[in-house]
């Protein structure tokens, strides 16, 4: 079974549909990309999918329950996560503390607890550094943990983002676009890092503008054109797609695009 499913999906913001009748499904331990141009819809699918905006039509569902119309931290109850498209970090605190803000939601203690400094509440809070320390690890900032995010260079801030949901142990990541703004080992170092949380078996859905890096790690992509799916198989089927490369690719990118998976 797909872990994501995603059936003719769409709102309308002033009469523009700005996503119309979407579907596709997303399965564990692949990666599948959504790409098209400026303006696609590809931002407003994730929100929908999120539960960020309520869809006028369609449905989403994980692990086969319908989730639609279900509020973000619910979603997040259920496995999902995601990251936003600009950085949304805490500069002033530590990268430790910035991965902490995610564990929120594995948290049971409430807010007595915390404010009267409960046992219950403190074994929690070990408990969240524990699994911060654990997803820093997993990201390879491990060593930064103790320094000020202000201080980690652009690719780690990407990095940092996908470990703070991680760290809420999401089975659903969905990263919007994770390379924007990296250089080229930056990116590569971000590629490696989504190929090696798809392998634990995570489901990840991603956003990228990024063409060679999306042909070089996606088992699956869509193409969103006009709010409207164009196009949807695997690299090789999408880079060689008249449709996609008239709408989007253009025929550097598709040159690009067969270079990176060659
Ligand atoms: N809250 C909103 N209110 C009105 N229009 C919106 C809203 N959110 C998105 N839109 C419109 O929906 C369309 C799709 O926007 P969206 O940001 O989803 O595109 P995108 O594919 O993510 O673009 P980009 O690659 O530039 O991030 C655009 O025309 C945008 O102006």
């Amino acid at each position: 079974m797909n872990r994501l499913e995603i059936e003719n999906l769409g709102i309308s913001f002033g009469g523009i549909k700005a996503v119309d009748s979407v579907s596709f499904s997303a399965a564990a331990g692949e990666v599948t990309s959504i790409i098209g141009p400026n303006g696609a819809g590809k931002t407003t699918l994730f929100n929908l999918i999120s539960g960020v905006y309520a869809a006028d039509t369609g449905h989403v569902r994980i692990e086969g329950a319908d989730v639609t119309g279900e509020p973000p931290h619910r979603l997040a109850r259920r496995g999902m996560a995601r990251t936003f498209q600009n950085l949304q970090i805490f500069p002033q605190m530590t990268a430790l503390d910035n991965v902490m803000t995610g564990c929120h939601l594995r948290e049971t203690s409430n807010l007595l607890a915390d404010l009267l400094g409960l046992p219950s509440s403190l074994r929690e809070t070990a408990k969240s550094r524990g699994l911060a320390l654990s997803a820093l690890e997993r990201v390879g900032l491990a060593n930064l943990a103790a320094r000020p995010a202000s201080e980690l260079s652009y690719g780690q801030l990407k990095r940092l983002e996908i470990a703070r949901a991680l760290v809420t142990g999401c089975s659903i990541l969905l990263l919007d676009e994770p390379a924007a703004g990296c250089n080229a080992v930056e990116t590569r170092e971000v590629d490696d890092l989504i190929h090696a949380i798809a392998d634990e078996g995570v489901c990840v859905v991603l956003i990228e503008h990024d063409m060679r890096m999306v042909m070089r790690i996606s088992s699956h992509i869509v193409v969103l054109d006009q709010g409207s799916k164009i196009a949807e198989g695997k690299p090789e089927e999408i880079r060689d797609n008249e449709r996609v490369i008239a709408a989007y690719l253009g025929a550097h990118g598709a040159a690009e695009a067969r270079a990176a998976h060659a």
